[in-house]
């Protein structure tokens, strides 16, 4: 029985021409929860979120959003419900950095809240100093910040948060490819503890990352895919285990136990003469 609040894959295949991309993916997203897709290159991961999102059909096989088949959904409807954040986006044009998040807000067909939702989500990613500046003109991870910005004003609650709602983001999912690529740590733990908080109220969270680490600390859930195929899935306890490591990711490591911090360390095992 579907859950509602879940995103549900059944045998899902994508091809392309007679390249099988994804392969037989049969698997859960929950809402309220960070479910980290891990893989090496090549393996499918922005393939499958591109399926999550509707960006891509399933050549064959279903997902669905909550109780309905994706595919049955218009893109209208899927806009305000999730907001991908792309593995690349080059910016071509130029735009002030406060107008393009604004472009994410005006999705909620809400004019009236567009300034206060864009203003909220410029802070969440410390742009606002950025606001007035011309987004072509600014570094790799500032412009980073900007699209997260963009891509969370799409999905922001319309209520303020502070309001006696403790699940604003019901409903909501986010898909992020690679986030953390051109951030400085600084700004990735504060996202990251951003990203914590908002899934416990409610907001589904799916992202690709590389760093076993960060998905160590992130993740309730841990989803492998290899050559195509969900070779692994679980809680990071699970899953993140060095023999399953090199099963799965072709990657020796070691678990090392730090005093202070619940996770263990998986610090990769470099070998050279
Ligand atoms: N349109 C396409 N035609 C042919 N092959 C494709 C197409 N799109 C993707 N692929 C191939 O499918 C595989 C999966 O691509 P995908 O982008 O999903 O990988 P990924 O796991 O996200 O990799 P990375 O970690 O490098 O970002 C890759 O080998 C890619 O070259």
């Amino acid at each position: 029985m579907l859950q509602i609040s879940e995103i549900l894959c059944q045998n899902v295949n994508y091809k392309v021409q007679s390249k099988l991309l994804l392969e037989e993916i049969n698997s859960t997203f929950n809402s309220g929860e960070i479910s980290v897709i891990l893989g090496k290159n090549g393996a499918g991961k922005s393939t499958w979120l591109s399926l999550l999102s509707k960006e891509l059909t399933p050549s064959s096989g279903q997902i669905f959003l909550q109780d309905t088949e994706l595919d049955s959904c218009s893109f209208a409807e899927l806009a305000m419900q999730r907001a991908v954040l792309p593995q690349l986006q080059n910016m071509v044009f130029s735009l002030k950095v406060q107008q393009l998040v604004k472009l994410g807000a005006e999705v909620q067909q809400q004019p009236s809240n567009a300034n206060l939702i864009t203003q909220a989500t410029m802070q969440v990613c410390d742009i606002e100093h950025l606001a007035e500046r011309d987004v072509v003109t600014l570094s790799g991870g500032e412009q980073k910040r900007v699209q997260l910005a963009r891509v969370l004003a799409q999905i922001w609650p319309l209520e303020p948060l502070q309001a006696n709602q403790t699940k604003p983001f019901s409903g909501k999912w986010l898909f992020l490819d690679e986030w953390t690529s051109s951030l400085d740590l600084h700004h990735q733990q504060l996202l990251s503890s951003c990203f914590k908080r908002w899934a416990q109220q409610g907001l589904g969270v799916v992202m690709v990352l590389h760093d076993l680490n960060l998905t160590s600390q992130l993740a309730d859930k841990v989803k492998i895919l290899k050559a195509g195929k969900l070779v692994s899935e679980g809680s990071t306890e699970e899953v993140l285990t060095p023999e399953n490591i090199l099963h799965t990711l072709d990657l020796k490591t070691l678990a090392v136990d730090i005093y202070g911090i619940k996770q263990p360390m998986i610090l990769p095992v470099l070998e050279y003469e």
